[in-house]
């Protein structure tokens, strides 16, 4: 932990809920929301845990069939994002400390990108709600892998779109999925406890840095 890659990162792949904002409440929240109107009761913290980092549609599926058609899970999962939206509206903001790191990335030639499972309306809600889509050389999202996390298909399709190998790159993840998925893909990770306890992520060798925000990492860390 805290041990700096083995080379120099040439690339930071930012996962977007939960990380670029501290948003992961609201998402269980919706979900509530979303199953108690169909009668299912959840647990937030064993949700999370399962859920976070999946697909919204891949979440649909596994708890109300996998045999649903795409149109029924797409017509879902608006309901479901819309709900998220409408709680989360309100309290859109960066975690600490994310304007300055991508500031000093870019003046350090550091490619930067986002790999996300949530959809295209859920994209342009916080990237563009904060006016951080013109910072980035690439975007994967939902609609661009067939696979969420923890397959590594978003970390490494965002990777190829940097033109950086995977090896140099560290992706920034608040989910153990998340994590994996960055594992999978051959990528160091910092994790940020926005949502989960450090606790949550013994056991993964990818680690780098376990911190409550950008503002507590360490610049040689990262600026090798
Ligand atoms: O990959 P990210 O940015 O953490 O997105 C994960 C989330 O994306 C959302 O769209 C889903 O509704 C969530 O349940 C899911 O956990």
């Amino acid at each position: 932990m805290h041990s700096a890659p083995a080379t120099p990162a040439r690339a930071f792949l930012f996962d977007m809920e939960g990380t670029i904002v501290d948003n992961m409440g609201f998402h269980t929240d919706s979900w509530i929301t979303f199953f108690a109107r169909r009668g299912r009761a959840i647990e937030a913290e064993e949700f999370f845990r399962a859920t976070a980092g999946r697909q919204g549609g891949e979440i649909i599926r596994s708890y109300l069939g996998e045999h649903l058609p795409d149109d029924e899970v797409a017509r879902l999962n608006h309901e479901k994002e819309s709900v998220y939206r409408e709680l989360y509206a309100p309290h859109l903001e960066a975690v600490t400390g994310f304007d300055a790191l991508i500031a000093r990335a870019k003046e350090q030639g550091v490619k930067l990108a986002v790999g996300t499972a949530a959809p295209p309306a859920n994209v342009a809600f916080t990237l563009d709600g904060l006016d951080l889509r013109r910072h980035f050389d690439a975007i994967v999202g939902a609609q661009d892998v067939a696979r969420g996390k923890p397959h590594p298909d978003v970390f490494l399709k965002a990777a190829e779109l940097c033109g950086v190998a995977p090896e140099h790159c560290i992706v920034f993840e608040d989910a153990p999925l998340g994590v994996e998925a960055a594992r999978r893909a051959g990528m160091s990770c910092v994790v940020l406890t926005t949502t989960l306890p450090p606790e949550a992520f013994t056991g993964f060798d990818n680690v780098i840095a376990i911190v409550r925000d950008f503002g507590e990492l360490k610049a040689e860390l990262l600026f090798a």
